[in-house]
Formats: structure tokens, C-alpha cells, sequence
């Protein structure tokens, strides 16, 4: 055999081959294992050895991002204001290093309205100190001097002037002329302040000129602040709130429509949509050569208590919130006050047929209900008696189970009852007492009108709380606005609650609405200031006054605080109305003129309910020398309009009241459950209402009753005809002397003898008197969208 090429002879090959196979079949797992093995290794070495490669390749792009050796997590963030080019918001404006840093260092304002309510200063825990700042304008050099002073005074209010506390959150205030400011670093984001641990309150004392001024490149600077669309559109939102008072002249500018104080108005309304709705305080107003030192004194008192609960709270307090524009605060609701009947529109539950049970106790079996409530107790675990309360569905099969001994609540806070009326906007006090802001009152305090009260009586809207000591009623009218929500039953069933109780929380939930309105656009701060002292109380919000046993004590405490009361009752509850004691004045609602009509109106709860009506006008006519007493009917088209004028006159024969007020069913666009099915066709227009009114003087006189009509107040569709006890000289008297109203309570006692002629006030006012419209003149009157419109 010969060698190969290489010299290894054949053999020799075949059994190196063969030796070698002979050892991979012998030892091939294990050395797939080491090969897999040091595979592994070489991986994870070549992995580790990559990295540091690549962290060389691109050294660029981690320089940029992180240089941790730079970073300095002490190191205090800038401060950054969010503007609208930060995409997202607030956390993308700055450096990466600000952001890192931000997560452990101080806080950062941001541009976004706070989220901890109108206006904070604490951050996360840490004190802050605020600075007000004062800005004004002037052209004949009176303001300076006006805003020097105000601010000192305001400094030591705040005991932060040079000498105040020394725990004061607040730096000394500093007065700043808006003709020597730089706009851009006031007017787009707040300034900053070196400590940054200090918040801005901007304050504005505005004169108004009808001329080229500072004014209004002030103005256009804040108009193009809010519309730059690369600036967030409210830039100062993190200051903690702001207030504006205007100066003019009455005797150039008398009304606010003729351009009194327009600028102020103006810088008021930009002021609210650039912070976001912070107007802490109302727009005051005022005219320094006659009410402007008074005025503006009011809106700092107000300003100070507003500013005193921001240094202790944090926060400027809970509101409504307003803007600058009014559209947008428009969305009151309608016609919810006493005056007010609505008609719905239809959305209609069930009709029901038959009647509650007549075998309840009578609301004059009051003593031994009362009794059981007080027995009551905490012994809640009695047998379960049928909820006392019939919501509205007449014909429930209440009659035999609730004379079972547990008296409950008349609205619990879990009942259905109490969460539809608290979303109506009504305050429950105790358990069976409510009170709510009526939108007159609302209108009132934005200079846009007070209900037909104060044309008629004399009242301001503004100063009216509007409650009542009952929620429930016994009567379902077809009319009520109360969207089938309220309680209804003919008895007294329910745990009662003391006067004092009721008393004060009906003042200080109507006073907490009222705080409410602050931010509201277009509320002004003398009327603001004004309604913080209730002088009228309209016991008619809903359900009964007169259902509640202690009515008479109710109405002392009114009257103690000089507070006037105007009480309207249904007409079915004779026993409580001879013994109520004096109101200011004693309403009976009429709303229909004979038993069939009343039935389909009032759809009463009692069977007797005409024997009732008929027993109350016998009550009011004997009351009539003693109460000044009113006949109130609401006119329903369709219903107790149409030929019932004589039966009205035969009505008013039999009870003589001082006055009857007229008023035509209103209507509110909102579907609600209305078992009458009541439309806008239901709605008279007012001159149907005239002519009723026309028609039912016809017929008294005719009856040789000495009536005429007095007054009128178009704008709620109101007449009043009046008792001509009250034509004097030839002129209605129809306001109310309020004060000798309570100086004759003092004198002769709660149920004393003297008559209305007593307390009759002064003549009514020429533009209330028929014929002349009635709307306030001081006020401005506006359509729903809140533009100005003539006053009729
Ligand atoms: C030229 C001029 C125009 C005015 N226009 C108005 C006006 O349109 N509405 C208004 O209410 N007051 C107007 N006023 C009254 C001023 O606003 C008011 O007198 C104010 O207190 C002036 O402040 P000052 O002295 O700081 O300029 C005007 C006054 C001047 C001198
Ligand atoms: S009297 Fe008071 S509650 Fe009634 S409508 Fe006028 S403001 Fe409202």
C-alpha cells in the first residue's frame, strides 16, 4: 500500500476516523454540554464587552440626557410658567435636568387653573407668603392718592404693614401705576419672586374715561393676552385671585348703561377669563364726590374678610363659578321662588286616581304626634313602619299600617325626596326645613332686577331668604314646581325640630349662597355687601310654613332680628291660620274660584278641602283689621281663567283681603314629571292677564267693593289690586313701613292688637304704579343671555 500525498498511509486515516468517531459516540453529551458552555461564556462576554463599545460609539446622545456626573439634585428648579406652546401642559416646559430635579425640589407654579380650589397658598405643605399688589390708572391725578391710602389701610387690616404681625402670611402690598409697568411682566404670567415661595392677589383701582387713555391700551393688552393663541388662554391662573373697583362720575355717567364706570366693568371681565375665574371679590363701583369713600370702605371690608380667609385657609373658599363672560353664568335656574308658579313642560308620570287615605290623623292632632316623636328616641329597631312620607304618588295604600308608634324623619338624608331637592339647589336644615336662593335674589345682587316685591312692597331681593319650616304640603297642584320631589300628606307625621334650629340653619345656608354668588359675573360688591344682612324672609319656598307646630316661635325669631315675613298658605289648614300670630304679611293662595276648578288645580289631599278653603277666607276676613292679608291667584290657561272673574269677586266679597296679586302661570323649558300635563299653551300672555285684572275690578265694583289696581310688575307678569284702605290722597300706598312694623311687634306684643293701616308706608313708587311697567329703574333688564333689553 502506498502512502498518500500527505504520507499517511490509508490505514492509518481509516482508523484515526474510526477512533474519532468511536469517541464522539462515547463522549458527544458532554462535550455538546462544554461546547454549549463555553458558548454561553463567549456571549456573555461578548455582551459585556459591547456595551462599552457602544457607550463609546455614541457618546453624543448620552452626554445630552444624562451627565450624571452634573447633576445637582439640590439645585433649586427654576421657576416655570406653562405657556401654550409646552406640549401637554404643565410638565414640559424646561430642561430634562429641571425635570429630574423638579421630582425631589420645590414646587413649580404651573400655568394650569389649581387644582385645590380658587386660589391656594400652601404647596404641598409649605407656608407661602402672599403679595398683594395694587394697580391703578388715572388722567386728572385723583386715583394715586385714592389707592395710596387704601392700600395702607388695607395693610394694617392686614397687619401687614411695616410695624404688623410678624407671623403675617402677607407682604407689605405695593401700589403700582399701570402707566409705568411693563404689561408683559404682570399681564402674561405673574411676576415671579426671587424666594419663589410668594403668590400674587392682584387688586385694581380703575377710573373710567370716555377717552383715549391708559385704559385702554390696558385693555387691548388683556384682550390680546387671551386670544394669543401660542399663550395658554388664562396665563394667570396661578395668582391666588383678583378684584377690581371702578371710580366715575354720576353726573356725567349717571347709569352703568350710559357708561358709568365701564372701564372697571371692562378690566372686571378680561381680568376673569386671563385668572382662570378668580375674582374673589365682587366689581365695586362708586363715585368719589358722593358714595365713592363709602363704597369702596365696603369692598375693602369685604376684600379683608376674603384675604383673611385666604392667609388662614388657603384658599379663597367655595363659589360659584363666574367668568368673564355672561353667557356663560347664565344657566341659572328659572323661576324658582315663590312668586314664580311654573308651568313644565310635559313629561308625564302615571296620572293617579285616587285619593291618600282619610283615615290619617288630621294635622290638628299635632300634640300627640309630637309627643310620639319625642318619645321615639334611639329605639330604631321597632317593626319597620311604612315610610311617613307619601312622594307625591297620591292613592298609596298608606291607610292602616301608619298608626304604627315610630315617627320618622319627614326627609331623610338617604331618601330619594332628600337627594332630589339638594339637587335642585335647596339647603335641608334639620329635617324637615329648607331654604334656597331664588333667582330674583340672584338677579338682584347683578343689578338685573328684583321680583315684584319691590315694586309692590318695597323689598330688595337681595336681602330676601327665601325658606321653609315645612317641606311637605297637603295639596299637589298642578302647577308646582317642586317636580313631584316634595313630601305631601295631610297630617303631621314626622319627628319635629326646634325653632333655634331651624333658625339658624336656614340663615347660614342661605348666607353660604349667598358667599356663593362672589364670583359670579356682573354681581356687585354694595348689593353683595348688602344682602350679607337678610331683612325679608318669603315663607313659601315649598310645602307649608303653617304646617309646622311652632310657626308662631319660628316667626318671633324673625321678627326679633327685624326681619320682615311674608307667609303664604294653601288655604287648607284653618286651625294653624287662627292661630297664627303677626306676619308682615298673610298670603292666601286662591287658585281657583269654586269647588270643581280647585279640585282640578289644587288636587287637595283633604276630602273636605272646600269646607277648609271656605273656613279660611272666613279666618282672613275677621283677620283683615288685624293682618294685612292677600289673596294670591295664579292664573293657568285653560284652567281658572276663562269666565271665573265673577267667582273671583264673589271670593274676594267673602274675604275682603287688603290686596289681590295677579299672576300669570310662567313657564320653564325643563321636562319634569307634571301629572297635569301643563304646556306653554297653559301660560297666559300678560295682556290676558291685564284683562282679567281689568275684569275682576269690574266685578267688585259692581259688587260695591271698594278695590282698584295699584301697581304692576310686567316683567314677572304681576298686577296687584289693592283695598282702597290704601288709597292716600289719591295715590296707592302699597310699600310697607318696615321699622314701625317692628316697633309696633315690641310695643303690643306678638299677637297685638293693631292693623295694617298701622305700618302702611310711603306712596308707591310712580314707575310700579298700573301702566308704568313696574321694573326697578335702577337696574338693568336682560334677556337670557344675559343682553341688555328695554325695560317696559
Ligand atoms: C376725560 C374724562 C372722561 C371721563 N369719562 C368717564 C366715563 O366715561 N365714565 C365714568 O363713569 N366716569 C368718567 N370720568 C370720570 C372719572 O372716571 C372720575 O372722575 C375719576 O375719579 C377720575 O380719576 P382721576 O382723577 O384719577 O383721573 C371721566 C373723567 C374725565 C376727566
Ligand atoms: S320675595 Fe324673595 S323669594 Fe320671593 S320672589 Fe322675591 S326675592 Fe324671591
Amino acid at each position: 500500500m502506498f502512502p498518500d500525498s500527505r504520507g499517511v498511509s490509508p490505514s492509518i486515516m481509516a482508523e484515526i476516523t474510526h477512533y474519532v468517531l468511536e469517541l464522539w459516540h462515547e463522549h458527544r453529551i458532554p462535550i455538546i454540554m462544554s461546547t454549549l458552555f463555553v458558548l454561553s461564556l463567549l456571549r456573555i462576554y461578548l455582551h459585556s464587552t459591547q456595551s462599552k463599545q457602544g457607550l463609546q460609539a455614541f457618546p453624543k446622545a448620552y452626554e445630552k440626557v444624562a451627565p450624571s456626573e452634573k447633576i445637582n439634585v439640590d439645585e433649586k428648579p427654576k421657576l416655570v410658567v406653562v405657556k401654550e406652546d409646552d406640549s401637554e401642559g404643565s410638565e414640559s416646559t424646561g430642561t430634562t435636568n429641571e425635570k429630574r430635579a423638579t421630582k425631589q425640589g420645590p414646587r413649580r407654579i404651573k400655568g394650569d387653573v389649581s387644582k385645590k380650589g380658587r386660589g391656594s397658598v400652601e404647596a404641598e405643605g409649605e407656608a407661602r407668603n402672599i403679595q398683594v399688589l395694587v394697580f391703578f390708572s388715572s388722567l386728572t391725578a385723583n386715583t394715586p392718592k385714592i389707592a395710596q391710602a387704601f392700600t395702607q389701610e388695607l395693610a394694617s387690616t392686614l397687619g401687614c404693614s411695616a410695624e404688623g404681625k410678624p407671623d403675617s402670611k402677607f407682604l407689605p402690598p405695593q401700589v403700582l401705576d399701570l402707566a409705568e409697568i411693563d404689561f408683559d411682566e404682570y399681564f402674561i404670567t405673574p411676576p415671579k419672586s426671587e424666594s419663589e415661595r410668594t403668590d400674587v392677589f392682584y387688586l385694581f383701582v380703575i377710573p373710567s374715561y370716555n377717552i383715549d387713555c391708559i385704559n385702554d391700551t390696558f385693555l387691548e393688552h388683556l384682550q390680546e393676552t387671551h386670544h394669543d393663541f401660542r399663550i395658554d388662554t388664562s396665563p394667570l391662573a396661578p395668582i391666588l385671585g383678583y378684584s377690581v373697583f371702578g371710580l366715575g362720575d354720576r353726573e356725567g355717567w349717571p347709569t352703568e348703561e350710559e357708561g358709568f364706570c365701564f372701564q372697571a366693568k371692562e378690566v372686571d371681565r378680561w381680568m376673569a377669563k386671563l385668572s382662570g375665574r378668580k375674582r374673589a371679590y365682587p366689581l365695586g363701583m362708586g363715585d368719589w364726590k358722593r358714595d365713592g369713600k363709602e363704597r369702596l370702605l365696603e369692598w375693602r371690608t369685604g376684600l379683608t374678610d376674603v384675604l383673611k380667609q385666604l392667609e388662614q385657609t388657603g384658599a379663597l373658599g367655595e363659589g360659584v363659578p363666574g367668568s368673564g363672560d355672561p353667557l356663560e353664568s347664565d344657566d341659572e335656574e328659572e323661576a324658582e321662588d315663590d312668586g314664580e308658579v311654573v308651568v313644565e313642560e310635559v313629561s308625564v308620570s302615571k296620572a293617579t286616581k285616587g285619593r291618600s287615605s282619610g283615615s290619617l290623623e288630621d294635622v290638628e292632632d299635632i300634640g300627640r304626634i309630637m309627643e310620639l316623636s319625642r318619645a321615639d328616641g334611639p329605639d330604631q329597631k321597632k317593626p319597620a313602619a311604612p315610610l311617613a312620607i307619601d312622594f307625591t304618588t297620591e292613592g298609596k295604600p298608606v291607610s292602616k299600617k301608619v298608626t304604627s308608634a315610630t315617627v320618622k324623619e319627614m326627609v331623610p338624608k338617604s331618601s330619594p325626596t332628600y337627594a332630589a331637592l339638594t339637587k335642585q339647589g335647596y339647603s335641608i336644615v334639620g329635617s324637615h326645613s329648607g331654604v334656597k336662593i331664588c333667582r330674583w335674589t340672584k338677579s338682584a345682587l347683578r343689578g338685573r332686577g328684583s321680583c315684584y316685591k319691590f315694586s309692590f312692597y318695597g323689598i330688595n331681593s337681595h336681602q330676601c331668604m327665601e325658606s321653609t319650616p315645612s317641606l311637605s304640603c297637603s295639596n299637589k297642584c298642578v302647577f308646582c314646581w317642586r317636580h313631584g320631589t316634595n313630601p305631601v300628606g295631610t297630617t303631621w307625621r314626622w319627628v319635629v325640630d326646634p325653632p333655634q334650629l331651624i333658625f339658624d340653619g336656614v340663615k347660614e345656608n342661605h348666607y353660604k349662597k349667598i358667599k356663593m354668588m362672589r364670583g359670579v359675573p356682573g354681581v356687585r360688591a354694595e348689593r353683595f355687601a348688602e344682602a350679607m344682612r337678610v331683612r325679608h324672609c318669603a315663607l313659601s319656598l315649598v310645602g307649608e310654613p303653617i304646617f309646622y307646630p311652632h310657626i308662631n316661635e319660628f316667626l318671633a325669631m324673625l321678627h326679633a332680628e327685624r326681619i320682615s315675613s311674608f307667609l303664604v298658605c294653601n288655604a287648607q289648614h284653618p286651625d294653624q291660620l287662627a292661630a297664627l300670630q303677626h306676619v308682615t304679611q298673610l298670603y292666601v293662595s286662591i287658585d281657583a274660584s269654586n269647588r270643581e276648578s280647585l279640585r282640578r288645580i289644587d288636587r287637595p289631599l283633604h276630602r273636605d278641602f272646600w269646607e277648609r278653603f271656605q273656613r279660611c277666607l272666613d279666618i282672613l276676613r275677621e283677620r283683615r283689621f288685624r293682618q294685612r292679608t292677600v289673596f294670591r291667584l295664579t292664573l293657568v290657561k285653560g284652567f281658572n281663567i276663562e269666565d271665573e272673574a265673577e267667582g273671583y269677586a264673589d271670593l274676594v266679597e267673602k274675604g275682603l283681603p287688603c290686596f289681590v296679586e295677579v299672576k300669570g302661570v310662567t313657564y320653564c323649558g325643563t321636562s319634569t314629571s307634571s301629572n297635569a300635563g301643563l304646556t306653554m299653551a297653559n301660560v297666559p300672555f300678560y295682556q290676558e292677564v291685564c284683562d282679567f285684572v281689568v275684569a275682576l275690578e269690574r266685578a267688585l265694583r259692581k259688587r260695591g267693593l271698594e278695590y282698584g289696581i295699584a301697581a304692576e310688575h310686567a316683567h314677572s307678569c304681576c298686577i296687584l289690586l289693592a283695598s282702597e284702605r290704601f288709597l292716600v290722597d289719591g295715590k296707592w300706598h302699597t310699600l310697607i313701613d318696615y321699622d314701625r312694623f317692628f316697633e309696633l311687634l315690641e310695643e303690643k306684643g306678638l299677637d297685638g292688637d293693631f292693623s295694617p293701616e298701622d305700618y302702611m308706608g310711603a306712596a308707591t313708587p310712580e314707575w310700579a304704579t298700573w301702566g308704568n311697567g313696574g321694573f326697578d329703574p335702577r337696574d338693568q333688564r336682560v334677556d337670557r343671555k344675559g343682553r341688555p333689553i328695554e325695560a317696559t
